[in-house]
């Protein structure tokens, strides 16, 4: 498919013609809509782009098949038009597809500034939503443009638990598991095809992947649009809410072994911010952090907050998979507060006290100064 036909705008709202107020600094937020085959995706897409939100959202679809690439269109019908969206990308190695067919694609729709202002990504049911996040993080010439605002994924009520505690072959991950333990929100849908106690199994098996993770569950994908826009999952203004949420999350357990889950600890002390670096860079880049078996730990997403040795403001942490950010938040210590580090890392292999033991031991020439 050539360059023209990257997606199209998709105008929601009365007429079209009224552009929602900018995001920050004029940038375009992207979120990613993942969750396993059949989970509800395309029906929480078709409902976020035909609700008032008064935005006007350009939509990718990333659909990637057997061995050759696919393509899928999207009717939407608003105030009696239909619109039909096309996006193909091609497929080949997974992660250099997104790449550099996701650039190229949101390259293209960068030249139409200005006529959207939110960008809405579904990947297939397959894919592995870090690989699609990191392009959006991290790529220095988009940044300016656009940000991730955000990872929605959708779990399938009826055969979720199935896919999440489906056994993979040794070294295989489990995508079903990743793509909960990448989220910042979870919807479990589908609520009307089970019992409420296989409803709670769910649940609980979500939460034991991701202890950090809002949960919402529903039907037909129907949601409040405010849980899943704007949640700015990934920059600095999430430093207030994540502050409130870290003080509540609790490590969880392995249900199966070789598990995801999530672990989290608390150091008080500032630190020095080339010590941490060092820590992080252990555990993401040289894997070198492993646990009593001697298994690395492999840690797919990370979130903190930290106090840096001269900094006034708490520090935000993220990671997805090796990328990760520190970046100061607007919320300032206060004089009489007790200086803390609060780490959450969602992931397998990972044993709390031992990540513990080396952050401290990492970080330990810097404890009790300030
Ligand atoms: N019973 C029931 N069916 C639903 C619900 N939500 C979606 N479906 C149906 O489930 C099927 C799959 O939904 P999709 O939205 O296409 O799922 P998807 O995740 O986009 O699927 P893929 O793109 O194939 O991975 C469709 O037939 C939907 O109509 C729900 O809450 N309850």
């Amino acid at each position: 498919m050539e360059d023209e036909d990257c997606p199209d705008l998709v105008p929601i709202g009365a007429d079209g013609a009224e552009q929602a107020d900018a995001s920050p600094g004029g940038r375009i937020p992207v979120t990613i809509i993942t969750g396993y085959l059949g989970a509800g995706k395309t029906t929480l897409l078709n409902y976020i782009l035909t609700e008032q939100h008064n935005k006007r959202i350009a939509v990718i679809l990333n659909e990637f098949g057997e061995g050759s690439a696919l393509e899928k269109s999207l009717a939407i019908s608003q105030g009696g038009e239909l619109y039909e969206e096309w996006l193909e990308l091609r497929n080949g190695c997974l992660c250099c597809s997104v790449k550099d067919n996701g650039v190229k694609a949101i390259e293209n729709l960068m030249q139409r500034r200005g006529k959207f202002d939110y960008i809405l990504l579904e990947t297939t049911g397959l894919a592995d939503p870090g690989a699609v996040a990191s392009m959006f993080w991290v790529d220095s010439e988009l940044g300016s443009d656009i940000y991730l605002d955000g990872i929605v994924s959708v779990v399938d009520a009826k055969h979720g638990l199935q896919h999440l505690t489906e056994q993979k072959p040794e070294g295989l991950i489990n995508e079903a598991s990743r793509q909960v333990a990448l989220a910042d929100l979870i919807i479990i849908n589908k609520t009307d095809l089970v019992s409420e106690e296989e409803l709670n199994k769910v649940r609980t098996s979500v939460r034991s992947i991701n202890g950090l993770v809002k949960i919402l569950e529903t039907q037909r994908s129907r949601v409040d649009l405010s849980n899943v826009l704007d949640l700015h999952a990934f920059d600095s203004l999430s430093g207030v809410s994540l502050q409130k949420k870290l003080e509540h999350v609790k490590t969880t357990h392995a249900h199966l072994d070789k598990a995801i889950i999530t672990v989290t600890f608390e150091v008080p002390g500032n630190i020095k911010e080339e010590n941490l670096n060092l820590f992080i860079q252990n555990l993401l880049w040289e894997k070198n952090v492993k646990d009593k078996t001697g298994c690395t730990m492999d840690v797919i997403r990370l979130k903190g907050l930290v106090s840096i040795q001269g900094k006034s403001h708490q520090v935000i942490v993220q990671g997805v998979h090796e990328l990760y950010d520190l970046e100061e938040t607007s919320v300032a210590w206060k004089e009489d507060e007790k200086r803390i580090n609060r780490l959450v890392l969602i992931g397998r292999n990972l044993d709390k006290e031992i990540i513990k033991e080396v952050f401290i031991a990492t970080v330990r020439e810097e404890q009790g100064n300030s």
